[in-house]
C-alpha cells in the first residue's frame, strides 16, 4: 500500500534501480523492531543496554533523551550504519545484521536520513546535490531530472534548483536534505537532530513539512531529538532513553501526562509550569498568624480524567475567589493536559478541599499572607 501512496502522489513509475519489495508487508507488524539491542564500544562504554521496543508502521517516532543517552547510535543501528554488539534489528521482520553487502545497499535506499548539520555538497546545485544518489545508482539523466523537479516542488525549493547551497538559508538546507533523503522513494525516513540548528520558526516549518511527508507518502519518521517540544510537535509516540536504557515508551499524550522516569520529567521540566520565581520567593510553609492569606495550589491535569478539557465552572466551584495566577493548558493528540498555579483565600480552603472538582492532582505549594 505504501508504494501505491508514494507513487500516486509522485506520478511516476518506479526506476530500474529502485529496490522492489517482493511481498507487501502485514500493515499490523511492526515496521521496525528492536530486540535486545545491546552496543559496547572499544573502550568499554556501554551504549546501549537491552534495548527492546517497536516502532508502528507509518507512525511519526521519536527518541529521546540527554546528551549520550545513546540516541544516535540506536537510530543508526536500523540502517547498520552502527552495528549492534548484540540483539537484533529488524525491518519488515528481516533481521538486518545479517545481511550480505549487496542487500545492505538495498535496505540503504529503503531508508533515507537527514542530518542535524544537512551534509550538503558545496560545489554542486541543489539539483546535483538531490539527484546524485539516483545517478551513483546508475538512473538515466531525464528520469533524475524529473524525479528532482517533483521532490523540489514537494519540499517548496522549485525556484532554487540551480542555487548553491551557500546561497540558501538553513531552513532551506534542510529542505534539500529531505528532497535528497527521499530520491529512493524510501519507506523509512531517520532525522538526525534534523532542527537543532535551526531557529524556531524555522524548526516549526521544517517539522510542518515531515507531518506532511508523513501524511501524504506514509513514510514511517524515526527522529531523535533531546527537545521535548520537537516530540510535542510531531510524534505518534515517543521512546525516553536514559544511560543506554529504555526507561519509558508510550503515546506522547501519556508520556507527557504520567512521565514515570526522572529523566523523563527532567527532559519535560522547560515545557512545565511551575512556580514563577516572584511568587516562591514569598512563599511560606504555614498560613499567616494573625489570620488571612492566600494558599497556593497547583493542579495537574494529565489528561486522563479531563481530556475534553477544564470546566471554567469547576474551577469557579473551587472556591469563587481563586484565582488564576500562572499555567498552561496544552491539547496532545486530543487529550487536555497542563499546570495550573492558583490563589485561594486561606478561609476559603476548607471548602476547596471538600470540592467536586478533581484535578488529577494538586498539592498546596505554600501560604503568602497578602494578594499576589
Ligand atoms: N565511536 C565511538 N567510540 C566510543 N564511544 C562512543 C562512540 N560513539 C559514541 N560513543 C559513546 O556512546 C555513548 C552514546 O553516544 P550517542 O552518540 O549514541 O549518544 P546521543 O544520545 O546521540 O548523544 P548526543 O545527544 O550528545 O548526540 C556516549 O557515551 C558516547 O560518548
Amino acid at each position: 500500500m505504501l508504494w501505491k501512496r508514494a507513487t500516486a502522489h509522485m506520478a511516476g513509475h518506479v526506476a530500474a534501480a529502485d529496490p522492489a519489495p517482493t511481498a507487501l508487508p502485514d500493515p499490523s507488524s511492526p515496521h521496525i523492531l528492536f530486540d535486545g539491542v545491546r552496543k559496547t564500544y572499544p573502550g568499554g562504554v556501554e551504549a546501549l543496554q537491552a534495548v527492546s521496543f517497536a516502532i508502528p508502521r507509518g507512525s511519526v517516532f521519536g527518541i529521546i533523551g540527554r546528551s549520550g543517552a545513546g540516541k544516535s547510535t540506536l537510530l543508526r543501528a536500523i540502517n547498520m550504519l552502527e552495528r549492534p554488539s548484540g540483539g537484533r534489528v529488524l525491518v519488515d521482520g528481516i533481521d538486518v545484521g545479517g545481511l550480505g553487502e549487496e542487500d545492505l545497499v538495498r535496505l540503504r535506499r529503503r531508508i533515507g536520513m537527514i542530518f542535524q548539520h544537512f551534509n550538503l555538497l558545496s560545489a554542486k546545485t541543489v539539483r546535483e546535490n538531490v539527484g546524485l544518489p539516483l545517478k551513483v545508482a546508475g538512473v538515466g539523466a531525464a528520469e533524475v531530472r524529473r524525479r528532482v523537479d517533483e521532490l523540489l516542488d514537494l519540499v517548496g525549493l522549485a525556484d532554487k534548483a540551480d542555487v548553491y547551497p551557500s546561497k540558501l538559508s538553513g531552513g532551506q538546507k534542510q529542505r534539500v536534505g529531505i528532497a535528497r533523503a527521499l530520491v529512493h522513494r524510501p519507506e523509512i525516513l531517520l532525522c538526525d537532530e534534523a532542527t537543532s540548528a535551526l531557529d524556531p520558526e524555522t524548526t516549526h516549518a521544517i517539522l510542518g513539512l515531515l507531518r506532511d511527508i508523513n501524511a501524504t507518502l506514509g513514510l514511517t519518521i524515526v527522529l531523535i531529538t533531546h527537545d521535548m517540544a520537537v516530540i510535542r510537535a510531531i510524534c505518534d509516540e515517543v521512546m525516553v532513553l536514559d544511560r543506554g536504557h529504555r526507561v519509558e515508551h508510550g503515546p506522547v499524550w501519556l508520556v507527557f501526562g504520567t512521565p514515570q522516569g526522572d529523566a523523563t520529567r527532567a527532559l519535560l521540566r522547560p515545557l512545565r509550569h511551575g512556580l514563577p520565581d516572584d511568587i516562591a520567593r514569598r512563599l511560606q510553609a504555614d498560613p499567616p498568624a494573625q489570620g488571612g492569606g492566600q494558599a497556593v495550589l497547583s493542579l495537574r491535569f494529565t489528561g486522563e480524567s479531563h481530556p475534553d478539557g477544564i470546566s471554567l465552572a469547576s474551577l469557579l466551584a473551587l472556591a469563587p475567589d481563586a484565582r488564576l495566577l500562572h499555567g498552561g493548558i496544552d491539547r496532545i493528540q486530543g487529550h487536555a493536559q497542563g499546570d495550573l498555579v492558583i490563589a485561594v483565600p486561606v478561609a476559603a480552603m476548607r471548602s476547596a478541599a471538600g470540592s467536586r472538582f478533581s484535578p488529577d492532582s494538586w498539592k498546596v505549594l505554600g501560604y503568602v499572607a497578602d494578594d499576589v
